[in-house]
């Protein structure tokens, strides 16, 4: 579905992703991991078509990326950016409908209502959006970028840099079970993720970056290990495999200067 080939990125003069080579296939969940600054934002900003890529380093469902108009791949690729910061006085209901600005207002109805239960926020559904705690808003916002690929045609591809980052670890879970059940559905999700542990009880591969390059892409169990994690974050922990099949990382020191 997306495949991502010797893609190099320059901001500012300076050099921000190097050779970075990705695939992600249909109903995969790939969690994309690395300290900061490591450029995570910045591929996920280039996926999203929000940073020139050179033409052919990118292509989605086999079309160069520069070659799919606006309004057709809004239906098959939704975004999720790092900060999104709504000031205006909109309902929780009014910001989700963003997602979806040419449908009947019945069917529309219909779709915000099935995304307000399955993030939790049904509760929420006549609030302002600006008077809401930061997990709260983070699960609005989520339901409106998946309003808009919801009920479309494959392929449906989410690119979702920190979406859970404001969350507590309940509704961390809530969240993470449902991009599962995307993932099961036929989506292909690219998730930037901080915490280790949910990237390894949910996603099937992780991508980790460094400095701007893809260090390791593999299963959890083969990239979270203790000597990876010293060389990626400078962090020194303990993995251990859980009976339920994935591994958990419990940091214990980090080096001042990784
Ligand atoms: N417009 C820009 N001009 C120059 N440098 C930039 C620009 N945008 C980002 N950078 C730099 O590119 C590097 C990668 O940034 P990016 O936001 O992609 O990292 P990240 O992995 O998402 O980090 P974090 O985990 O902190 O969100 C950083 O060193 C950042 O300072």
């Amino acid at each position: 579905m997306l495949k991502v080939d010797q893609l190099n990125i320059r901001l500012s003069g300076r050099p921000i992703l190097a050779d970075v080579n990705l695939r992600l296939h249909p109903g995969e969940l790939v969690a994309l991991l690395g300290p900061n600054g490591a450029g995570k934002s910045t591929l996920v900003r280039t996926l999203a078509g929000e940073l020139h890529a050179p033409a052919n380093s990118i292509h989605f469902a086999d079309q160069p990326l520069g070659q799919w108009r606006r309004s057709t791949i809004a239906r098959h690729r939704a975004v999720m950016p790092q900060k999104v910061d709504l000031q205006f006085p909109m309902t929780v209901e009014e910001v989700i409908a963003l997602g979806r600005p040419r449908e009947k207002p019945e069917q529309r109805g219909r779709v915000i209502d099935a995304l307000l239960e399955r993030l939790d926020i049904e509760h929420l559904k006549t609030r302002l959006v600006p008077t809401l705690s930061g997990g709260e808003q983070q699960r609005v916002q989520l339901a409106r970028v998946l309003a808009q690929v919801w009920d479309q045609p494959d392929p449906r591809l989410l690119l979702l840099d920190e979406c859970t980052s404001a969350l507590d670890p309940a509704h961390q879970q809530v969240v993470f079970g449902q991009l599962r059940q995307l993932a099961s559905a036929g989506y292909g999700l690219l998730v930037a993720v901080h915490d280790l542990n949910l990237a390894a009880q949910y996603a099937d591969r992780l991508v980790l970056m460094k400095g701007g390059r893809i260090v390791a892409d593999d299963s959890p169990t083969s990239v979270l290990t203790p000597d990876i994690l010293k060389a990626v974050y400078g962090l020194s922990a303990r993995v251990t495999m859980l009976p339920e099949g994935y591994p958990l990382v419990i940091p214990t020191s980090a080096d001042q200067c990784p």
